[in-house]
């Protein structure tokens, strides 16, 4: 069979580059009408004459999605109506201190522009009783991911938004299918950190065929249904649920009742497979509630005494439900509620019993004023429930968009400005929780609630980034979907606060519970093993519809639950597997992801190692900040992702001895101009394990990028030697990874430029104040251990002095290679000798008093508009 999409027309926006292009190229082969959506009009239009040169059909508009009317017009007025929409238009915002408008953007091209093109396309569909949807999440969107609070939320958002439309649809022959394609997954981890030859795998034209599969008529049917792809790789994911427990929803149903029956409620050894809210049984789970034994609490019991808790909308129901808990429990409330009266009320119930609350009456979305009620009555807040909410219910077809944007200002908007509003000083006072609300129609979809799902589900996707970004200050944040609209709300109570007030752990956050009555459980992602398609040759539409059945089979044994984008990419077809590697490497190289982690440093940390490798009061650019040269040498690029990657496990090797442990190669590219002072992120993995008999010698690579700007910043590559722990199996001899491991062998002349520099006796001493506290450098018992008769110099830190030098006489350079050929004790002499070849300095450093090579196959890249001054040779 083969997929023609003749008389079909489509629409795809954000279609001028990437996988928005190579999806208007596929439709087109197949025989498709495509509207060409960009913003870019040169690219638009170039992407429309490449395809009617090759003799397809189609049209360039240039509107933006957020005007889903002119897009769709385009499709009416060139071709006469439109079978398919695919929802590709994005852009990314990566920021640290993420401003109102970065968020109100990111909201408004990912979620509105998608809402506005369904909403324009959707009368078409209805009326012919076909049509397709497919919108763009991301794994950012599914399990958060670091820096990327407003993507996440619109990325999940869309994900309820089209499990809504999937049911909506259903009966007009209208289809809508999420996927998170990794290409964008991968923006954690981008091209630097992936290998070459998986880099080839990450092209649109491996995503392309499976959206062009699910749109067809004759495709499988994927509606309301999600899936993760890049590299080949397509697996399905869904909504796993523990079966929870159920409690007697009486005066037993406490805080200290659930923290007893935590592990029953978190356990997944008996699970469920929600797939809408129907299939809870609120009566059978109201039945059990009542039958069921007085709750046992768990001591001591739990308390929150001294605690300042925000709770909006709490005026009534469910927020008043956690109010009067809280206070009962000894917290100061503050009851926020935009009604003055219900507030109030809640106040003086409970002052009447002896609590302390007080009301502050406004919108969520002023979380300032919120915060600062809190601030002025109670001198802190330690715990923001992210509760109020508005329903503007309505069919798809009737949605206004002012029901569109209400619904989401008030539930994400509102939610996003207290966090925002709490989250300076959670991150201060090092100690926040979060407790967000999302609902089962955020997780599943339903009929008439299509902003509120989309809004709900924003809410999950936000929630994990908060998670993820808060572990480092002991900020932990969940999210619960309580079964609203029914009496019983009155009694549920968010098991989180419970797991909240245990001690911190990062299992303990980024988690989604699901509560009703006496019930609660814990819902995660389950994934399906999923198919790979080889790379190596064209994926094509017709091969993804002939794996359905393996792509969708979650019950062959080979489903795996990810619990982050970075997990997620890491089992996606073991994406990092050598087929030479042993089944201990493999495992290894899956299982250890390190980061994202967060490093932030200053003029401050720039000086202290310029010291640490040499630099002097004379040499002010180095050494004084209010030098207008003032900047890190170059190799500082080193430093920032150190923590992560040596956070990188190696016990997992046999006989593994840390004080065995030598630095053996280094690899540092410097991607953009290194800032004096920055926050940063960075991820590493494994890259390649070798075993060389008698050790083992480990690649790990790392990314790191700017927090504000998102763009990366360094690539390095690291390769240790531990002695003692080889003979695992596996391959002895590494991949050419080109700069990286290049031999760079000395010519045969006279060096072009010689710097001899002694380092000092408390260099190591020095240099260890940059972060690598490794004993093997100041401590003589374990120096001991590694064979030194006394501590040695880091390795890094020589390199430090030779990147120096390089830097002194052939200016500044883009990315720096060596291996560490033998040991340098502190105190000793360095010699750098420096060959120019081309845009490359090849070098080699020695050490002075014993002759021996210290520093080998290596050179540095020179930048190529490089001013300083040239070598004097
Ligand atoms: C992720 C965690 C991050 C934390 C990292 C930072 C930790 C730091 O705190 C630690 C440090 O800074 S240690 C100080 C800096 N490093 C050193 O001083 C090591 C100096 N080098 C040596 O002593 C030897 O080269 C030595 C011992 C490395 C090798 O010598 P030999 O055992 O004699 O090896 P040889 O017989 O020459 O070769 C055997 C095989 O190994 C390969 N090889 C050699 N040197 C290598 C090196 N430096 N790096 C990587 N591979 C190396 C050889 O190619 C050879 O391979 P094969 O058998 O396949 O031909």
């Amino acid at each position: 069979m083969t997929l023609s999409f003749k008389g079909h027309t489509v629409v795809v926006t954000g279609a001028g580059g990437g996988l928005g292009k190579a999806y208007a190229h596929l439709f087109a082969s197949r025989g498709a009408n495509v509207v060409v959506n960009d913003l870019n009009k040169e690219a638009a239009e170039k992407v429309v004459s490449s395809i009617t040169q090759a003799g397809g059909k189609a049209v360039a508009n240039i509107s933006s999605a957020t005007d889903g009317a002119a897009v769709v017009k385009s499709a009416i007025d060139a071709f006469g109506g439109i079978t398919i929409l695919i929802n590709n238009a994005g852009i990314l915002r990566q920021v640290s201190n993420m401003s109102d408008q970065e968020w109100d953007l990111i909201q408004s091209v990912h979620l509105k522009g998608a809402f506005a093109c369904t909403k324009a396309a959707w009368p078409y569909f209805r009326n012919q009783k076909f049509g397709r949807i497919i919108n763009t999440a991301s794994a950012a969107g599914l399990y958060g991911n670091m820096g990327q609070a407003n993507y996440s939320a619109a990325k999940m958002g869309l994900v309820g938004f089209t499990k809504t439309l999937a049911r909506e649809g259903a009966k007009y022959g209208i289809h809508a299918v999420v996927i998170a394609p990794a290409s964008v997954a991968a923006s954690a981890m981008t091209e630097t950190v992936m290998p070459p030859q998986l880099l080839a795998g990450f092209k649109p034209e491996f995503i392309a065929p499976f959206v062009v599969a699910v749109t067809h008529p004759d495709g499988p049917n994927a509606s309301g249904r999600v899936f993760e792809l890049g590299a080949g790789f397509v697996a399905e994911i869904r909504w796993q649920r523990s079966k929870g427990v159920v409690m007697k929803p009486d005066d037993t149903f406490t805080p200290s009742a659930v923290k007893e029956r935590w592990n029953e409620i978190t356990s997944f050894d008996q699970v469920e497979y929600p797939e809408n809210m129907e299939n809870q049984s609120i009566t059978t789970i109201y039945e059990q509630a009542k039958g069921a034994p007085p709750n046992k609490q768990a001591e001591p019991n739990v308390r929150f005494d001294g605690k300042t808790i925000i709770i909006t909308g709490a005026g009534a129901g469910l927020g008043r439900a956690y109010a009067l808990m809280f206070a009962r429990l000894g917290a100061n409330v503050i009851v926020n509620d935009v009604s003055a009266k219900g507030a109030d009320s809640v106040v003086d119930e409970i002052k009447k019993a002896g609590g302390k609350a007080i009301a502050v009456a406004c919108s969520v979305e002023d979380g300032d004023t919120i915060v600062k009620t809190a601030l002025d009555a109670f001198g802190a807040v330690h715990i923001l429930i992210a509760n109020a909410g508005i329903l503007r219910d309505k069919s798809f077809t009737a949605m206004s968009e002012k029901e569109w944007d209400d619904v989401m200002t008030v539930h994400l908007r509102g939610t996003y400005k207290c966090a925002k509003a709490v989250w300076p000083i959670f991150q201060k006072q090092k100690y926040g929780r979060i407790v967000t609300t999302t609902s089962s129609v955020g997780m599943f979809g339903n009929f008439g609630q299509a902003n509120y799902s989309a809004a709900k589900a924003a809410i999950i996707g936000l929630t994990r980034t908060l998670a993820i970004e808060g572990s480092r200050y002991n900020i932990l944040a969940n999210v619960i979907a309580p079964i609203a609209g029914t009496a019983m709300t009155s009694t549920i109570w968010p098991e989180e606060m419970v797991r909240m007030f245990k001690a911190s752990n990062e299992d303990n956050t980024g988690k989604v519970f699901q509560v009703l009555g006496g019930w609660a459980s814990q819902a995660r992602w389950q994934r399906t093993g999923g198919h790979s398609f080889p790379v190596n040759k064209p994926l094509q539409p017709e091969d993804v519809v002939s794996k359905w059945n393996i792509i969708t089979d979650f019950d062959d044994g080979r489903a795996t639950y990810p619990t982050s984008a970075q997990e997620a990419l890491g089992q996606s077809n073991d994406l990092y597997s050598d087929p030479e590697d042993s089944e201990l490497v493999a495992k290894a190289k899956k299982e250890h992801i390190s980061g994202p982690d967060e490093f932030s440093w200053t003029d401050r940390d720039v000086i202290l190692y310029n010291l640490g490798v040499g630099a002097t009061e004379k040499e002010l650019q180095w050494t004084f900040e209010g030098d207008e040269n003032f900047g890190p040498i170059p190799t500082f690029g080193v430093i920032p992702p150190f923590i992560t990657t040596s956070s990188l496990p190696m016990d997992w090797l046999p006989n593994f001895n840390l004080g065995r442990l030598l630095h053996g190669e280094q690899y540092l590219a410097i991607k953009n101009p290194i800032p004096n002072a920055a926050t940063v992120i960075t991820t590493s993995r494994f890259l390649e394990v070798l075993d060389k008999g008698k050790a083992a010698s480990v690649r790990c690579i790392s990314e790191t990028k700017d927090k504000s700007t998102g763009k990366v910043l360094f690539e390095n590559q690291q390769t240790v030697f531990i002695r003692g722990s080889g003979g695992f199996g596996g391959k002895r001899t590494g991949r050419d990874l080109g700069a990286a491991t290049a031999t760079n062998e000395p010519p045969k002349r006279q060096p072009d430029a010689v710097i001899e520099e002694k380092t000092l006796p408390s260099q190591a001493a020095l240099y260890r104040l940059s972060g690598d506290r490794n004993p093997l450098h100041i401590s003589p018992e374990f120096a001991a251990i590694g064979g030194f008769d006394t501590p040695i110099l880091h390795g890094l830190c020589t390199l430090g002095y030779a990147g120096k030098h390089i830097l002194k006489r052939f200016g500044s350079y883009e990315d720096i290679k060596t291996r560490f050929a033998g040991v340098v004790y502190p105190g000793e002499t360095l010699v750098t000798e420096m060959w120019k070849e081309g845009n490359k300095v090849i070098f080699v450093t020695k050490v002075k008093e014993r002759n021996t090579t210290v520093l080998a196959a290596a050179a540095a890249t020179l930048h190529s508009d490089n001013n300083a001054p040239k070598p004097k040779l």
